[in-house]
C-alpha cells in the first residue's frame, strides 16, 4: 500500500499542511500579482483613498493617451475620445461584467455573474410598461413608503435620509419585482437592502487574500457568511411566487393587476423552467443596481435642499401646476411637466455623481486603439467622469451648482432639450454609462426619484441641522453620501393631489 510521508504522525502532518497552504499562497499571489506590463505613465498615489486629484492631474498631463490609475487593481484611465471607440464593443473584446466580476469578487458577491435575462427584463418589458407600472403600483406604493419610512414628524425629527430613501426605493422595486405582500415583509427588504450594501465589505475583507486562498478563508468570515444568509432568504420567500407563476393560465398571467409584474416577465423567460437560486441571484443582481444608486441620489438631492432652500418653493409650485394641469391629480402624465425637477435632480447627480470613472470594462482580447495604442488583455479600463462633469467647455462655471441649470439652458436654447434631459446620455455626460450597456434602468429610475421626491416636498418641510450639508464619502472610485449624516422633517400641510 502507498503510503504518505506525514501517515500516523500529526506532527509531520501538520507541518505539511503549513506548507502546502504556504506553497499555495505563493503560488497564488504569484498569479494574481502577475498582470499584463502595462507602458503608460503611472498618474496618482496608490494609498489615496480619492482618486480626484490624480484624476485631474492625469488629465493636464495625459489628455490624449491612457495612463495608469494605480489603485490595488489598477485601471488604465483612456483619453474622453475613446468613449466612442469602446461603446459599442462586444463582450468579447471588452466586457463590463468581468470588470464587476474581478474588481468586486464576483465569486462571492455575485456581481458580474451572468444575469442577460433579467438586463433584458428592465431593457424592454419593464422600460415599455413604465406608464403604466408608475399609475397602478408605483404611485400607490410611495404613498405607503414615504409615511412608513418618514413617519409623523410633528415636530422637526432628525432622520438618516439615507435609511429613508433606501426603505422607500426598496419598497418601490420590490413592488415592480415582486408584488404584494412580499415586498413588505421587513425580513425581505432587511435582507434585499444588506444584501446590497454588504457585497463592498466582502469584496474588501476578501481582496487582501491571494485568490487561491480566498475559498478557504471565505467560509469563515462573517460577511461572507452573512451575504449567503441573504441570498438564502430571498431564494426561500421567491420559491412559492414562482411555483404561482407556473400554475397560473396564461390568461390569468396578462391580468395587468397581477402583483409582481417584473417576476412574472422574468419567469416567461425561462420556458424550460429555473430555480429559486437563480430568480434570487437575478433579484439580488438587479437590486445591487438599482437599490444604492438611486438611494443615493435621492440623499444627494435631499442634502442639497436642505443647504439651499430656495429653491423648494419653485420645485412645490411646478408641482401644484403639474397636478392642476392633470386634473388634480398626480401620474405619470405629470413627469413632463416636471422641467425644474428634472433638472435639479441632474445638477444634484453631475456634482455628486456615484462614479468618478465611467465606462469601466475589461479587455478579454487585445484592443488597439484608432491612433494604434494596444491596450492588453485583461487589463481594467475607464473614462474619467469626474473630468466630465467638472469640465469648464461643456459646463459654464462648473464649480457652481446652478439647481436650474438645465432647465434654463433648455428654456434659452431649444433645440438642446433631448440632450439636457436627466435620463439622456451622451459622449458628454457619462453619468448613465453610454453605448451598449448604458444604463438600462434609467427612465425606470427617474421615474422612482421623481415620483418620492414628489411626495416628499409635498408633505414634509426638511433642513439641515448644526453640522451642515455632510461632506460626500469617496472610496476609490465610488462617491456615496455620508448614510449617518441626519436632516430634520417636519410634516406640512401637502399640495392637493399629492397627499399621504
Ligand atoms: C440614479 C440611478 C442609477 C444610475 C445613476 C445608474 C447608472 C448606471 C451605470 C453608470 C451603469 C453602467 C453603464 C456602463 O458601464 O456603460 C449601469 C448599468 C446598469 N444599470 Fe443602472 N443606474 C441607476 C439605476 C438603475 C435601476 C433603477 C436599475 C434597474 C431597474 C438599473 C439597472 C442597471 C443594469 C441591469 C445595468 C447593467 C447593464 C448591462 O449589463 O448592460 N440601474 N447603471
Amino acid at each position: 500500500m502507498f503510503l504518505l510521508p506525514f501517515q500516523g504522525n500529526p506532527v509531520l502532518a501538520a507541518v505539511y499542511l503549513v506548507l502546502g497552504v504556504a506553497v499555495a499562497a505563493l503560488a497564488s499571489l504569484y498569479l494574481t500579482t502577475r498582470r499584463p506590463r502595462l507602458n503608460f505613465p503611472i498618474v496618482g498615489d496608490p494609498d489615496a483613498t480619492d482618486c480626484r486629484d490624480a484624476l485631474v492631474e492625469g488629465a493636464i498631463l495625459y489628455p490624449d493617451q491612457p495612463w495608469v490609475l494605480p489603485l490595488q487593481d489598477p485601471m488604465v484611465i483612456l483619453p474622453h475620445s475613446a468613449v466612442s471607440e469602446i461603446k459599442s464593443l462586444p463582450e468579447k473584446q471588452m466586457s463590463l461584467n468581468k470588470e464587476l466580476y474581478v474588481r468586486f469578487l464576483g465569486r462571492y458577491t455575485l456581481l458580474g455573474q451572468d444575469d442577460d435575462e433579467m438586463v433584458s427584463v428592465i431593457k424592454h418589458d419593464l422600460y415599455r410598461s413604465l406608464s403604466d407600472v408608475f399609475d397602478n403600483v408605483l404611485v400607490d406604493e410611495a404613498i405607503y413608503g414615504v409615511a412608513a419610512s418618514v413617519g409623523a414628524c410633528k415636530d422637526w425629527t432628525p432622520l438618516a435620509p439615507f435609511n429613508v430613501t433606501a426603505r422607500i426605493i426598496t419598497m418601490l422595486n420590490g413592488r415592480t419585482f415582486v408584488g404584494l405582500p412580499l415586498s413588505r415583509n421587513e425580513d425581505w427588504i432587511h435582507s434585499t437592502i444588506a444584501f446590497t450594501t454588504e457585497g463592498d465589505i466582502v469584496a474588501q475583507s476578501l481582496r487582501p487574500y491571494p485568490s487561491l486562498i480566498r475559498p478557504v478563508v471565505a467560509p469563515f468570515l462573517p460577511a461572507v457568511r452573512s451575504l449567503k444568509k441573504h441570498q438564502a432568504l430571498v431564494s426561500k420567500k421567491t420559491q412559492p411566487l414562482i411555483e404561482a407563476h407556473f400554475a397560473r393560465s396564461a390568461s390569468e398571467k396578462k391580468d395587468p393587476n397581477q402583483s409582481g409584474r417584473l417576476l412574472s416577465w422574468l419567469l416567461g423567460k425561462y420556458k424550460n423552467g429555473t430555480s429559486p437560486n437563480r430568480i434570487a441571484k437575478d433579484y439580488l443582481l438587479s437590486s445591487a443596481a438599482s437599490i444604492p444608486i438611486p438611494a443615493s441620489l435621492l440623499t444627494h438631492i435631499l442634502f442639497e435642499l436642505g443647504k439651499r432652500p430656495e429653491y423648494v418653493e419653485p420645485l412645490r409650485l411646478e408641482l401644484r401646476a403639474a397636478v392642476e394641469k392633470n386634473g388634480g391629480k398626480f401620474s405619470y402624465n405629470c413627469l413632463g411637466s416636471l422641467d425644474k425637477m428634472d433638472s435639479f435632480i441632474k445638477e444634484t447627480q453631475r456634482l455628486n455623481s456615484h462614479g468618478l470613472i465611467m465606462m469601466t470594462r475589461r479587455t478579454t482580447a487585445k484592443f488597439t486603439m484608432s491612433d494604434g495604442t494596444v491596450i492588453p488583455k485583461d487589463v481594467s479600463v475607464g473614462v474619467s467622469n469626474y473630468g466630465l462633469n467638472m469640465s469648464p467647455t461643456i459646463h459654464e462655471n462648473p464649480e457652481e451648482f446652478r439647481g436650474f441649470r438645465f432647465s434654463d439652458l433648455r428654456q434659452s436654447k431649444p433645440g438642446v432639450g433631448a440632450r439636457t434631459q436627466f435620463v439622456s446620455t451622451g459622449l458628454d455626460n457619462l453619468n448613465w454609462g453610454y453605448g451598449n450597456h448604458a444604463c438600462p434602468g434609467r427612465h425606470f429610475a427617474a421615474a422612482e426619484i421623481k415620483l418620492t421626491l414628489a411626495y416628499l416636498l409635498s408633505n414634509y418641510d426638511l433642513k439641515l441641522g448644526d453640522d451642515g450639508r455632510p461632506d460626500n464619502m469617496i472610496f476609490g472610485l465610488l462617491v456615496v453620501p455620508n448614510p449617518f449624516a441626519k436632516l430634520l422633517f417636519k410634516r406640512r400641510a401637502p399640495i392637493a393631489g399629492l397627499e399621504l
